[in-house]
């Protein structure tokens, strides 16, 4: 089976290209999870599936390192984006991609020999509890609401930008022990079907800093959809403006998210390959790798 790695900012993926392939489908979650196995797999943050549509004009699919399916991933959607017109699958400078998490648009927007910045119309944020989803009042939104999480105090803002992020300011995103708070938050009851977790500091009107830890895989380098629900975050917690293109300053880089008027949140950032190769598909649809690196 033949695969292409890339990146997103340091978020790296797996993307198998099913326009011309097929996988079983019971199969996909373990795949996902030996694959980004970094000692007996591939390594990476997850696996992305770029397929046929129904409704748009191409679907993408992606799993979390622990085989999870996400609904929605913003820098997989600028690498897919990067490897469709470069490959030229598509030539029209603008096309739809479909997620779970709805149907995005997207751009080329800058290219030399190959594709190098994409922009994403991300969509409409989704704000009320029922849609993220969490707890409480389903008709409300969680605009810095305190919660009890292993008998911490955090206040919290939750968008879904397709997928689920709760969002938190601090003063200093580097200070925040990501590793221990991310994982205690992902699996509280608060959230059912488990949620990304994001520190943001305002810096400058138009500058944030924000890390992440991710559902499903845990720390990245960056998180597009994160970055955007950052954005989100901070314009209903009036600690920036709406309609102003803001800086998200990420460990891997840097994006530029604009939430508009009509209520779409734009972003801007690179895509890039890391290698193309090859695996034996049985090496990885069974259980093995995972036992053997003791997970
Ligand atoms: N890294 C992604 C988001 C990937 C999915 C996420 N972990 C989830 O389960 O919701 C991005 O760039 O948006």
């Amino acid at each position: 089976m033949l695969f292409t790695k890339m990146h997103g900012l340091g978020n790296n993926y797996i993307f198998i290209n099913l326009l011309e392939n097929t996988l079983e489908e019971d199969s996909l979650p373990t795949l996902a999870r030996n694959l980004s196995d970094v000692r007996f797999g591939i390594g990476s943050d997850g696996m992305i599936l770029i397929c046929d549509s129904k409704v748009a004009d191409f679907r993408m699919r992606i799993f979390n390192a622990d085989g999870s399916e996400g609904k929605n991933c913003g820098n997989g959607l600028r690498c897919v984006a990067k490897y469709l017109y470069d490959h030229q699958f598509v030539d029209s400078e603008s096309f739809t991609i479909e997620t779970l998490g709805g149907i995005v648009e997207v751009h080329i927007s800058e290219k030399k020999k190959e594709v190098e910045y994409v922009t994403v119309d991300m969509g409409e944020p989704k704000l009320l509890k029922t849609m993220i989803p969490m707890i409480g009042e389903p008709m409300t939104m969680t605009i810095n609401e305190p919660f009890e999480i292993g008998g911490n105090q955090y206040r919290l803002t939750c968008v879904s930008m397709g997928n689920p992020h709760a969002i938190m300011f601090v003063d200093d995103v580097h200070k925040v022990p990501l590793d221990k708070i991310g994982p205690m938050i992902e699996h509280s009851d608060i959230f059912p079907e488990r949620v990304n977790v994001g520190v943001v500091a305002v810096k400058k009107p138009n500058e944030l800093d924000y890390r992440v830890w991710e559902r499903g895989s845990g720390i990245t380098m960056a998180c597009g959809t994160g970055a955007c629900a950052a954005v989100v975050a901070a314009t209903l917690n009036n600690k920036i403006e709406k309609d102003q293109s803001i800086t998200v300053h990420l460990p891997g880089g840097d994006l530029e998210i604009r939430w508009d008027e009509n209520n779409h949140v734009w972003m801007k950032g690179k895509a890039e390959y890391i290698c193309h190769g090859e695996f034996k598909l049985e090496d990885f649809t069974k259980e093995k790798l995972l036992k053997a690196s003791g997970e």
